[in-house]
Protein backbone atom coordinates (compact mmCIF):
# COMPACT_ATOMS: atom_id res chain seq x y z
CA UNK A 1 0.00 0.00 0.00
CA UNK A 2 1.35 3.24 -0.76
CA UNK A 3 -0.45 5.91 1.90
CA UNK A 4 2.71 6.21 3.80
CA UNK A 5 4.29 9.55 3.31
CA UNK A 6 7.55 9.51 4.84
CA UNK A 7 10.46 6.57 5.15
CA UNK A 8 11.83 8.31 8.70
CA UNK A 9 10.35 5.21 10.88
CA UNK A 10 11.57 3.16 8.19
CA UNK A 11 15.42 4.35 8.26
CA UNK A 12 15.51 4.86 11.91
CA UNK A 13 14.62 1.19 11.95
CA UNK A 14 17.34 0.10 8.84
CA UNK A 15 20.03 1.56 10.88
CA UNK A 16 19.23 -0.19 13.82
CA UNK A 17 17.23 2.07 16.42
CA UNK A 18 15.36 0.32 18.84
CA UNK A 19 11.99 -0.59 18.32
CA UNK A 20 10.56 2.58 21.07
CA UNK A 21 11.72 4.91 18.88
CA UNK A 22 9.94 3.37 15.86
CA UNK A 23 6.66 2.86 17.16
CA UNK A 24 6.67 6.35 18.18
CA UNK A 25 7.28 7.26 15.32
CA UNK A 26 4.50 5.39 13.61
CA UNK A 27 2.31 7.37 16.29
CA UNK A 28 3.15 10.60 15.18
CA UNK A 29 0.34 11.68 12.89
CA UNK A 30 2.26 14.09 10.10
CA UNK A 31 4.26 11.36 8.79
CA UNK A 32 1.32 9.31 7.57
CA UNK A 33 -1.66 10.52 4.86
CA UNK A 34 -3.86 8.81 7.48
CA UNK A 35 -4.33 7.95 10.92
CA UNK A 36 -6.93 6.46 13.02
CA UNK A 37 -7.59 5.80 16.82
CA UNK A 38 -7.99 2.01 17.65
CA UNK A 39 -8.88 0.84 21.25
CA UNK A 40 -8.50 -2.70 22.56
CA UNK A 41 -11.41 -3.09 24.94
CA UNK A 42 -12.70 -5.87 27.51
CA UNK A 43 -12.46 -7.64 30.45
CA UNK A 44 -9.03 -7.48 33.04
CA UNK A 45 -6.90 -10.35 31.82
CA UNK A 46 -8.55 -10.96 28.64
CA UNK A 47 -4.79 -10.01 27.30
CA UNK A 48 -5.45 -6.85 25.96
CA UNK A 49 -1.58 -5.60 26.85
CA UNK A 50 -0.35 -9.45 25.42
CA UNK A 51 -2.24 -8.93 21.89
CA UNK A 52 -0.92 -5.48 21.62
CA UNK A 53 2.81 -6.46 22.58
CA UNK A 54 2.24 -9.43 20.63
CA UNK A 55 1.44 -7.57 17.03
CA UNK A 56 4.15 -4.79 17.43
CA UNK A 57 6.79 -7.23 18.23
CA UNK A 58 5.90 -9.45 15.35
CA UNK A 59 5.88 -6.65 12.89
CA UNK A 60 9.17 -5.10 14.45
CA UNK A 61 10.78 -8.39 13.64
CA UNK A 62 8.81 -8.95 10.48
CA UNK A 63 10.73 -5.33 9.63
CA UNK A 64 7.48 -4.61 7.16
CA UNK A 65 4.34 -3.50 9.45
CA UNK A 66 5.03 -0.20 8.28
CA UNK A 67 5.26 -0.84 4.87
CA UNK A 68 2.84 -3.39 3.95
CA UNK A 69 -0.02 -1.62 6.29
CA UNK A 70 0.97 1.53 5.59
CA UNK A 71 -1.17 3.31 7.94
CA UNK A 72 -0.69 5.04 11.48
CA UNK A 73 -2.00 2.90 13.90
CA UNK A 74 -2.63 4.97 17.34
CA UNK A 75 -3.12 1.60 19.23
CA UNK A 76 -4.95 2.07 23.05
CA UNK A 77 -4.76 -0.42 25.64
CA UNK A 78 -7.33 0.47 28.04
CA UNK A 79 -7.54 -1.12 31.31
CA UNK A 80 -10.18 -3.97 31.81
CA UNK A 81 -10.83 -3.38 35.84
CA UNK A 82 -14.01 -1.63 36.94
CA UNK A 83 -12.95 1.39 38.90
CA UNK A 84 -10.87 2.45 35.54
CA UNK A 85 -14.04 2.25 33.26
CA UNK A 86 -15.26 5.91 33.82
CA UNK A 87 -11.49 7.10 32.26
CA UNK A 88 -12.16 4.98 29.57
CA UNK A 89 -15.48 5.92 28.28
CA UNK A 90 -13.68 9.52 27.63
CA UNK A 91 -11.39 7.75 25.03
CA UNK A 92 -14.24 6.04 22.63
CA UNK A 93 -15.62 9.16 21.50
CA UNK A 94 -12.84 10.01 18.68
CA UNK A 95 -11.82 6.09 18.36
CA UNK A 96 -12.34 4.56 14.41
CA UNK A 97 -11.72 1.30 15.58
CA UNK A 98 -12.87 -1.01 18.87
CA UNK A 99 -10.66 -4.63 19.02
CA UNK A 100 -13.03 -6.04 21.59
CA UNK A 101 -11.34 -9.47 23.44
CA UNK A 102 -13.15 -12.09 25.42
CA UNK A 103 -11.09 -14.83 26.89
CA UNK A 104 -11.82 -17.96 25.92
CA UNK A 105 -11.48 -19.64 29.34
CA UNK A 106 -13.52 -17.40 31.28
CA UNK A 107 -17.01 -17.40 30.66
CA UNK A 108 -17.33 -14.64 32.88
CA UNK A 109 -15.51 -11.95 30.68
CA UNK A 110 -17.66 -13.63 27.54
CA UNK A 111 -21.24 -13.04 29.25
CA UNK A 112 -19.50 -9.15 29.71
CA UNK A 113 -19.55 -8.58 26.30
CA UNK A 114 -22.87 -8.07 25.74
CA UNK A 115 -22.23 -4.79 28.55
CA UNK A 116 -19.18 -3.65 26.84
CA UNK A 117 -21.08 -3.47 23.59
CA UNK A 118 -24.25 -1.84 25.51
CA UNK A 119 -21.23 0.82 26.35
CA UNK A 120 -19.69 1.23 22.92
CA UNK A 121 -23.39 1.70 21.81
CA UNK A 122 -23.48 4.58 24.51
CA UNK A 123 -19.92 6.49 23.89
CA UNK A 124 -18.39 5.32 20.51
CA UNK A 125 -18.89 6.77 17.07
CA UNK A 126 -21.93 5.08 15.20
CA UNK A 127 -20.03 4.34 12.66
CA UNK A 128 -16.89 2.98 14.58
CA UNK A 129 -15.39 -0.61 13.16
CA UNK A 130 -16.13 -3.19 16.09
CA UNK A 131 -14.28 -6.46 16.34
CA UNK A 132 -14.89 -9.45 18.34
CA UNK A 133 -11.88 -11.40 19.65
CA UNK A 134 -11.73 -14.41 21.23
CA UNK A 135 -8.16 -14.51 22.54
CA UNK A 136 -6.07 -17.17 24.35
CA UNK A 137 -7.49 -20.19 21.93
CA UNK A 138 -4.52 -21.86 22.82
CA UNK A 139 -5.94 -22.92 26.08
CA UNK A 140 -7.59 -26.16 24.36
CA UNK A 141 -7.56 -27.72 28.27
CA UNK A 142 -8.90 -24.83 29.99
CA UNK A 143 -11.39 -23.37 27.11
CA UNK A 144 -14.79 -22.57 28.42
CA UNK A 145 -16.23 -20.65 25.41
CA UNK A 146 -16.93 -22.79 22.15
CA UNK A 147 -15.95 -21.10 18.92
CA UNK A 148 -19.57 -21.53 17.95
CA UNK A 149 -20.67 -19.42 20.90
CA UNK A 150 -17.95 -16.39 19.83
CA UNK A 151 -19.42 -16.75 16.32
CA UNK A 152 -23.07 -16.41 17.21
CA UNK A 153 -22.88 -13.29 19.27
CA UNK A 154 -20.86 -11.84 16.67
CA UNK A 155 -23.48 -12.46 14.51
CA UNK A 156 -26.14 -10.90 16.88
CA UNK A 157 -24.63 -7.95 16.71
CA UNK A 158 -22.88 -7.64 13.32
CA UNK A 159 -19.31 -7.61 14.27
CA UNK A 160 -16.89 -9.33 12.61
CA UNK A 161 -15.19 -12.51 14.78
CA UNK A 162 -12.14 -14.49 15.69
CA UNK A 163 -10.04 -16.51 17.87
CA UNK A 164 -6.79 -15.12 18.58
CA UNK A 165 -3.83 -16.41 20.56
CA UNK A 166 -1.26 -13.75 21.87
CA UNK A 167 0.68 -16.52 22.84
CA UNK A 168 1.13 -18.68 19.76
CA UNK A 169 -0.37 -15.11 17.63
CA UNK A 170 -2.56 -16.74 15.95
CA UNK A 171 -4.92 -14.12 13.99
CA UNK A 172 -3.34 -11.33 15.98
CA UNK A 173 -1.88 -9.55 12.78
CA UNK A 174 -4.90 -10.41 10.69
CA UNK A 175 -7.03 -8.63 13.18
CA UNK A 176 -5.04 -5.66 12.83
CA UNK A 177 -5.01 -5.69 8.93
CA UNK A 178 -8.41 -6.16 8.45
CA UNK A 179 -9.27 -3.09 10.97
CA UNK A 180 -6.75 -1.23 8.86
CA UNK A 181 -7.86 -2.16 5.57
CA UNK A 182 -11.74 -1.59 6.72
CA UNK A 183 -10.37 1.69 7.75
CA UNK A 184 -7.86 2.52 4.91
CA UNK A 185 -11.17 1.55 2.49
CA UNK A 186 -13.59 4.03 4.24
CA UNK A 187 -11.34 6.75 3.91
CA UNK A 188 -10.36 6.99 0.30
CA UNK A 189 -12.86 4.94 -1.40
CA UNK A 190 -14.53 6.53 -4.54
CA UNK A 191 -17.53 6.90 -5.31
CA UNK A 192 -18.42 3.12 -7.64
CA UNK A 193 -15.44 1.26 -6.13
CA UNK A 194 -16.88 -1.45 -4.24
CA UNK A 195 -16.91 -1.54 -0.32
CA UNK A 196 -14.40 -3.42 1.23
CA UNK A 197 -16.06 -6.61 2.82
CA UNK A 198 -14.32 -7.03 6.00
CA UNK A 199 -16.53 -10.66 6.99
CA UNK A 200 -15.32 -11.72 3.62
CA UNK A 201 -11.87 -11.00 3.99
CA UNK A 202 -11.37 -12.47 7.46
CA UNK A 203 -13.10 -15.47 6.64
CA UNK A 204 -10.72 -16.25 3.28
CA UNK A 205 -8.06 -15.01 5.48
CA UNK A 206 -8.64 -17.15 8.67
CA UNK A 207 -8.70 -20.42 6.62
CA UNK A 208 -5.30 -19.78 5.51
CA UNK A 209 -3.93 -19.35 8.49
CA UNK A 210 -6.21 -21.33 10.97
CA UNK A 211 -5.65 -24.73 8.95
CA UNK A 212 -2.80 -26.42 10.81
CA UNK A 213 -4.03 -26.89 14.82
CA UNK A 214 -1.05 -24.38 16.66
CA UNK A 215 -4.06 -22.05 17.92
N1 LIG B 1 -2.04 -18.80 27.21
C1 LIG B 1 -2.29 -17.52 26.94
N2 LIG B 1 -2.17 -16.58 27.90
C2 LIG B 1 -2.45 -15.30 27.60
C3 LIG B 1 -2.85 -14.91 26.31
N3 LIG B 1 -3.05 -13.57 26.32
C4 LIG B 1 -2.78 -13.15 27.55
N4 LIG B 1 -2.42 -14.19 28.34
C5 LIG B 1 -2.11 -14.12 29.76
O1 LIG B 1 -3.22 -13.54 30.42
C6 LIG B 1 -2.82 -12.67 31.46
C7 LIG B 1 -3.42 -11.28 31.29
O2 LIG B 1 -2.92 -10.71 30.11
P1 LIG B 1 -2.91 -9.12 29.88
O3 LIG B 1 -2.47 -8.87 28.49
O4 LIG B 1 -2.16 -8.43 30.97
O5 LIG B 1 -4.46 -8.79 30.07
P2 LIG B 1 -5.21 -7.35 29.97
O6 LIG B 1 -6.49 -7.59 29.27
O7 LIG B 1 -4.29 -6.34 29.35
O8 LIG B 1 -5.49 -7.01 31.48
P3 LIG B 1 -5.80 -5.54 32.18
O9 LIG B 1 -4.62 -4.68 31.89
O10 LIG B 1 -5.98 -5.87 33.61
O11 LIG B 1 -7.06 -5.03 31.58
C8 LIG B 1 -1.29 -12.70 31.45
O12 LIG B 1 -0.85 -13.62 32.41
C9 LIG B 1 -0.94 -13.19 30.06
O13 LIG B 1 0.27 -13.89 30.03
C10 LIG B 1 -2.97 -15.92 25.30
O14 LIG B 1 -3.34 -15.70 24.15
N5 LIG B 1 -2.69 -17.21 25.68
Amino acid sequence: MSTRKTSLAEQQAKNGTSKYVLERCASVNEYYDIAFKVMLLGNSSVGKTCILVRFKDGAFLGGNFIATVGIDFRIWDTAGQERFRSVTHAYYRDAQALLLLYDTTSKLSFDNIRAWLTEIHEYAQKDVVIMLLGNKADMAAERVVKTEDGEKLAKEYGVPFMETSAKTGVNVELAFLAIAKELKHRATQQQNEPKFQIHDYIESQKHKSGCCGHM
